[in-house]
């Protein structure tokens, strides 16, 4: 590797800060969020700075080196296999001690190390001292104060990330575990050394370290060496459950005798958070909490969007008007008007209600109450037998289920991951919500921030009796308990809040401009083929297709453009609406989509809360069956996901129709 080259691992414990560090290194926009686990992945970026080329890595957050989860297993095996120049661990300054015990275990490793003492605005915000040569002293490496959310530190960061590559020697720091355990390390350490690829990888003495805390993982790396069978007969002799814990106690010993020396008043306190815990984590008031404040965050979605909404429809109605009369032929009109302008406009009339959405969601989690709302919500499942970490890819899913489906890796358990991949489309993404608003808003235009709620709510309800289902039968097996560590509360940024908005609108315009377009060009091809049918009539394509699978719809109150419309939306849920915009042909009488719904005979608010119920549940889109069958590896799963939803969308759809028609 040419000099001026360094490659540099961001590591930590979980929501230390390490992406937001990455972020404004490298000038990325990975994901950032007030909890643990946000990272599932690593992610690497360039920095060119004095003359180098330096590569960072973003890790997920991990506790400790014995990885569990496969988050975490990615972290640990970057930097033991890859090697990193420089190791960059972040520490959360209010949290020092409990960030020192992955310090332990990394300084064992060998590697350059730096400790990144980040988030120190809030560490003497609370009247902390941190003494920060006293540390560089113990630990034997720089240690640099950051403010990674407000750019603070990052060139003395960068500053000593140069500084300590270009270091010759540098001495490898070690604990000592006591007589017993050390002259078993000696031994193994002698075993080792006669593999020699072994010892040119990994320092012998960490390996030997690692073999006695029970890694498993460890175990595997070794198991195609000669030295194996000697080593696996010397552990066997061991009582190695008792070695990890003496040697974990000795960490913990040289970590207190350390600590205090670093921070002066850094004791434990009862902070504002843990006040405000104390009621937003109530046993009893939880739960309504939580509701309520979900219901205000789609209701002021509402009425705050609903301007906007009104204003961008009213442009793409003009629009249509200008082509009908200005445009020849005929045909292209009827393209530009009907197909473009109907599809692409019903589904950009939404923008705003997206835009809004994201932006108070954001807000509540930066703040750190999603973290909370995960561990209310986490009490329940429990109880009923589900673990409760599948909160949090639940939570992700309310942006887009991709990205929630990716991060079920940070869970252990497999039959939970299955479990919690099975249920995760279930929770409403951002695609469906211009379905949710077009209809609720439509038909119940009063309440219909409370319609959309109840929505969202029967998204998570049948998320979580399925997941039930599914774990006292195909995937049984008990939960492994949850530990989530809160994070503390915080002012949200803004800068926070509107990068979050704008990666999800922005992914939203894309898809308007791109996928939905296109699926308005098709839509409107079939409506207007075989040639000299009329416009949208049955006897069209889509007319024919349409009429083939409302049968099957029709108890549940479907007409054939809903069902048509409902088939096209597998590719992407935003096209049910597009269609809809095409086959109602928003361009030809010139009215809103709104209107052509309110004026068709066949539709009732009874029919619009069946769709919406229908669109929630019925079945995921492409990109997510892509990426189920990508992280379950199984075609049969795969295949479940798509028949499970289907069914329990056509029963609970047919209960409320029916239902309703009953009541009436
Ligand atoms: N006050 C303050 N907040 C910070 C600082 N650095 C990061 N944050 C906030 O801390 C939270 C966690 O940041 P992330 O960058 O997602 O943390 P992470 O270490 O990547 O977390 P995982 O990926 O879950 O391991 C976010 O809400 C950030 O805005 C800081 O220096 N000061
Ligand atoms: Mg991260």
């Amino acid at each position: 590797m040419a000099d001026n080259r360094i490659r540099v691992a961001l590591t930590g414990n979980p929501n230390v800060g390490k992406t937001t560090l990455f972020n404004v290194i490298t000038g990325s926009r990975q994901h950032v969020g007030n909890w643990p686990g946000v990272t599932v992945e690593k992610k690497s970026g360039f920095k060119i700075y004095k003359g180098y080329e330096i590569e960072v890595i973003d890790l997920p957050g991990t506790y400790s080196l014995t990885a569990y989860s496969l988050d975490e297993v990615v972290a640990r095996d970057f930097i033991v296999d890859e090697k990193p120049d420089v190791v960059v661990q972040i520490v959360d300054a209010t949290n020092i001690e409990r960030n020192l015990y992955l310090t332990t275990q990394l300084m064992e490793l060998g590697s350059k190390m730096i400790i990144a003492l980040n988030m120190y605005d809030l560490a003497e915000e609370r009247g902390d001292k941190l003494h920060v040569e006293k540390m560089e002293k113990i630990l034997a490496m720089p240690v640099v104060l950051t403010i990674a959310s407000d750019n603070v530190g990052i060139y003395e960061l960068l500053d000593t990330v140069i500084a300590e590559k270009q270091k010759e020697n540098y001495h490898s720091r070690e604990i000592g575990y006591g007589d017993e355990i050390e002259s078993r390390i000696i031994e193994l350490e002698k075993v080792l050394s006669q593999d020699k690829g072994l010892a040119s990888r990994y320092p012998l003495r960490w390996l030997a370290v690692r073999l006695l805390d029970g890694d498993e993982n460890i175990l595997r790396k070794i198991a195609g060496s000669s030295v194996a069978p000697e080593i696996k007969s010397i552990l066997s002799r061991l009582d190695i459950e008792e070695y990890e814990a003496l040697m974990a106690d000795k960490r913990y010993e040289v970590i207190s005798a350390m600590f205090p020396q670093m921070c002066e008043r850094c004791m434990t306190r009862m902070t504002t958070s843990d006040m405000i815990d104390r009621v937003m984590t109530n046993k009893y008031l939880g739960i309504p909490i939580f509701l309520a404040l979900m219901w205000g965050a789609f209701e002021l979605t509402f009425s705050f969007a609903n301007p906007f909404m009104a204003i961008i429809e009213l442009i793409f109605v003009w629009l249509g008007e200008v082509t009908a009369v200005h445009v020849r032929p005929e045909w292209l009109a009827s393209l530009i008007g009907e197909g473009i302008i109907g599809g692409v406009g019903s589904v950009f009339s939404f923008i705003p209600n997206i835009f809004i959405l994201f932006f108070l969601l954001s807000m509540l989690e930066d703040s750190g109450y999603l973290a909370r709302a995960a561990f209310i919500v986490d009490r329940v499942m429990y109880k009923i037998g589900l673990q409760g970490k599948s909160f949090i890819p639940m939570l992700l899913g309310f942006g887009c289920n991709v990205p929630a489906i990716m991060s079920t890796r940070s869970i252990e358990d497999r039959m939970d991951r299955m479990a919690t991949i099975m249920v995760v489309p279930f929770i409403s993404c951002g695609a469906r919500l211009p379905i949710y608003i077009l209809f609720a808003g439509t038909f119940f235009s009063k309440n219909a921030g409370t319609v959309i709620f109840c929505i969202y709510l029967l998204g998570i309800l049948v998320a979580v009796a399925s997941a039930k289902l599914l774990r006292t039968t195909a995937l049984k097996g008990h939960p492994a308990p949850f530990i989530l560590e809160l994070p503390p509360y915080r002012v949200p940024t803004l800068k926070n809040s509107i990068n979050h908005m704008w990666d999800n609108g922005s992914m939203y315009i894309r898809k308007a401009g791109t996928i939905i377009l296109g699926g308005s060009v098709v839509i409107w091809l079939l409506a207007a083929l075989p040639w000299g049918v009329e416009y949208g009539s049955e006897d069209s394509f889509i007319g024919i297709i349409g009429h083939a699978i409302q049968p099957l719809l029709d108890p549940l109150g479907f007409d054939w453009k809903i069902s048509v419309s409902l088939l096209f939306g597998f590719v992407a849920k935003e096209i049910v609406v597009a269609s809809l915009g095409v086959l109602y042909g928003v361009g030809d009488d010139q009215l809103a989509l709104t209107d052509s719904l309110l004026a068709d005979p066949n539709m009732y608010s009874i029919t619009a809360l069946s769709i919406m119920v229908f669109s929630l549940l019925y079945m995921p889109c492409v990109a997510v069956v892509g990426i189920i069958k990508k992280e379950t590896g199984s075609w049969k799963w795969t295949a479940f996901s798509v028949v499970y939803g289907l069914v329990v969308a056509w029963i609970l759809a047919f209960v409320v129709f029916q239902g309703g028609k009953l009541l009436n």
